[in-house]
């Protein structure tokens, strides 16, 4: 209102400013709109797992757990180790427990961890089963420092085991090939040969622990999960369509195999922080009276290597703590990739109806492949967008199934955030890019989704898909007042002007709110502070990039990637990481706008407070004579 009732005159100075400073203030008031849709109507939901169990006893659906890696040199075979002998020892009956690792960089050096980890996993489950042990990620658990109740003995030598293990792997991976007598012993590798490459090779498939097979068992004698290696067939002319990719491959290789009606997904960072989660998706999945309405049950993204407050606000936490308690008040939340429950046939395409209520019980015994078939005709995950994942997610909503989101006390999965700005930037670009290309697709919420889905969850997606377009607004309001004050016109009314006020108004109320809003999600004033400067960081820089990335997409100039995030970071990279010192290490185009917009601010302040002194300096002046 102020700011159109006060439009220069045509002709005066800052005419133009002012216009695209309003049209700014209406794009953020209508984003405000959008992100409040998120607060209205929240839901946080408690399991009842004592009951599941009292009603159904052992007589559980099998359930397939597929974990994705891509590149052993970001993603360290130790760590994806850990993450699935995590994922394997699972409070759950063993022969219900597939596990599925696709290798996207079809790397011998990741199989060989996965051979490592069956045979340590013979000591490991036994050990979790029989101290209860928490969490089940032995390199977590082992850095835990104290252990309640454990026999020390028995602490020892599976410790001493697991060192000796992870010795073995990190050694291989530092020489970059496997010992000549285990390749020799072990068949499995014949399938590597010097012809293969990440980019060029035959299917990889090997069954490490057979379920099926009575000889698998651990050294109690009790059964071992499934465990599988996929490497899928991949040829440079062919696109292999990244993360969408490797699901599809698993979900087609374990409809041969395993056939579980339920899929739990996680990347190979986030290893299982809480062997009660299957059975609490569970609660929900077999929940009598809504349960046949649900596909998928997201847990939040947490880490493990945050900082107390957080320079890279790398914790999602107003999205986790407030923003997807608001998403489960409608429909449920958008699917992000890891931590993630589905009901197979819904990934696989199926419509919701009424009687599509799972026959657990019966369905149980069957190792059919029906699904499969059903799957060469209708799609698996969505292709072709960097984020597969909100894709997939917001049609299977389209298709009138809800989703749940579950964020226990003791969390579910903890997996690895960024901890350089160039990362964190980059990580925010794909994110930010896959978000828009699904809001301009043909399954956008806003029209595809329109009447699908309801008004508040299509608010709801708009918040995240909106973020590139948003950096357009941002980049105009943190230049344009600055370069028109350079030549001392002032964009914004006077402290002294009443108009000043609802600014005044806005800009306290808001930072006030989000201030609230953080704490209460369990952060820090520091890591508020840390977080809106991450925030107009990505703003001005990720989500530009992506916004320009993705126009030129559409006119067809530049094509879907998915810049793999690193895992690892250099020991004096961690080490600023720790101190919570920001990192700008490389160099990187989206810091040459940073830098720009410091400087262009910075000038403009000492040049405006340089004209204040002057001005004072000849009021002082004016008063004396
Ligand atoms: O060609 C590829 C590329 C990636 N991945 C795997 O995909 C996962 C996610 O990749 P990462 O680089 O860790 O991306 P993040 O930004 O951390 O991932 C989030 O965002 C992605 C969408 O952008 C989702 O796919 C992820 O599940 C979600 O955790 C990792 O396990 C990768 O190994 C593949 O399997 N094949
Ligand atoms: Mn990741």
């Amino acid at each position: 209102m102020v700011r159109a009732s006060h439009i220069p005159r045509s002709g005066e100075d800052g005419r133009l400013g002012w216009i695209g400073l309003l049209g700014a203030e209406l794009w953020f008031g209508l984003y405000w709109v959008c992100t409040q849709s998120l607060r209205w109507n929240q839901t946080y939901r408690y399991t009842f797992k004592d009951r599941l169990s009292q009603r159904y006893g052992n007589d559980l659906p099998r359930i397939d757990i597929f974990v994705c890696t891509a590149n052993p040199e970001i993603e360290p075979p130790i760590m994806v180790t850990n993450t699935v002998l995590s994922v394997m020892a699972y409070d759950y009956p063993p022969e219900k427990i597939a596990v599925y690792l696709s290798d996207d960089g079809g790397s011998d050096l990741t199989f060989y961890a996965l051979l490592e980890a069956s045979r340590f996993s013979q000591h490991w489950l036994p050990f979790c089963k029989k101290f209860n042990v928490e969490p089940r990620s032995p390199a977590a658990y082992f850095s835990l420092g104290s252990w309640d109740a454990i026999e020390e003995k028995e602490l020892a030598s599976v410790k001493k085991l697991y060192e000796e293990m992870e010795n073995r792997i990190t050694t291989a991976v530092k020489l970059g090939r496997i010992p000549d007598n285990i390749e020799l012993n072990h068949k499995g590798f014949s399938q590597w040969n010097s012809s293969s490459s990440r980019r060029d090779h035959d299917t990889i498939l090997q069954l490490i622990i057979d379920g099926r097979d009575p000889n698998a068992k651990d050294i109690e004698g009790c059964a071992l999960p499934t465990l599988v290696y996929l490497a899928r067939e991949k040829r440079p002319q062919y696109p292999h369509n990244f993360k969408a990719g490797a699901m599809n491959a698993l979900i087609r290789v374990s409809s041969e195999i395993s056939n579980g009606q339920v899929i739990l997904n996680v990347d190979c960072d986030m290893y299982s922080n809480n062997s009660c989660s299957v059975r609490d998706a569970l609660c929900f999945f077999m929940d009598e009276e809504k349960g046949h309405e649900i596909a998928f049950v997201q847990f939040p993204q947490n880490f493990e290597n945050l900082t107390k407050n957080e320079v890279y606000s790398g914790s999602l936490r107003v999205l986790s703590e407030v923003e997807f308690h608001g998403l489960d008040g409608y429909e449920g939340p958008l699917y992000v990739g890891t931590g993630c429950f589905h009901r197979r046939d819904t990934l696989c395409g199926r419509e919701f109806s009424k009687e599509s209520r799972i026959q657990w019980r019966s369905e149980n015994d069957k190792h059919t492949k029906e699904s499969a078939d059903e799957l060469e005709t209708r799609m698996g995950l969505r292709y072709g967008c960097p984020v597969e994942d909100v894709m997939t997610g917001l049609t299977i909503q389209c298709l009138g199934w809800k989703s749940v989101y579950y964020n226990p006390a003791r969390k579910g999965f903890l997996g690895v955030a960024a901890t350089s700005l160039d990362q964190t930037l980059l990580q925010h670009k794909r994110w930010s890019e896959g978000d828009l290309q699904v809001l301009l697709s043909r399954y956008s919420p806003a029209w595809y989704g329109l009447g699908r889905i309801s008004p508040g969850l299509l608010l709801g997606y708009c918040t995240y898909c909106l973020w590139a377009p948003n950096s357009l607004a941002t980049v105009f309001y943190s230049t344009a007042p600055s370069l028109y004050l350079l030549r001392g016109i002032s964009l914004f009314p006077q402290v002294s002007s009443p108009w000043f006020l609802p600014f005044a108004y806005v800009i306290i109320a808001k930072y006030t709110y989000s201030l609230a809003e953080f704490l209460w999600s369990g952060g820090t004033v520091l890591g508020w502070w840390n977080d809106q400067r991450i925030w107009l960081y990505k703003r001005t820089t990720s989500y530009l990039f992506a916004f320009v990335d993705t126009m030129l997409g559409l006119v067809g100039f530049s094509e879907t990637s998915f810049v793999v995030s690193n895992k690892v970071s250099d020991p004096d990279v961690s080490q600023r990481y720790e101190q919570e010192m920001m990192e700008f290490g490389t160099s990187f185009p989206m810091f040459t706008i940073l830098a720009t917009l410091a400087m262009l601010n910075l000038i403009t302040f000492v040049c405006a407070a340089a004209k204040r002194v002057e001005g004072q300096g000849k009021d002082a002046k004016f008063y004396h004579s």
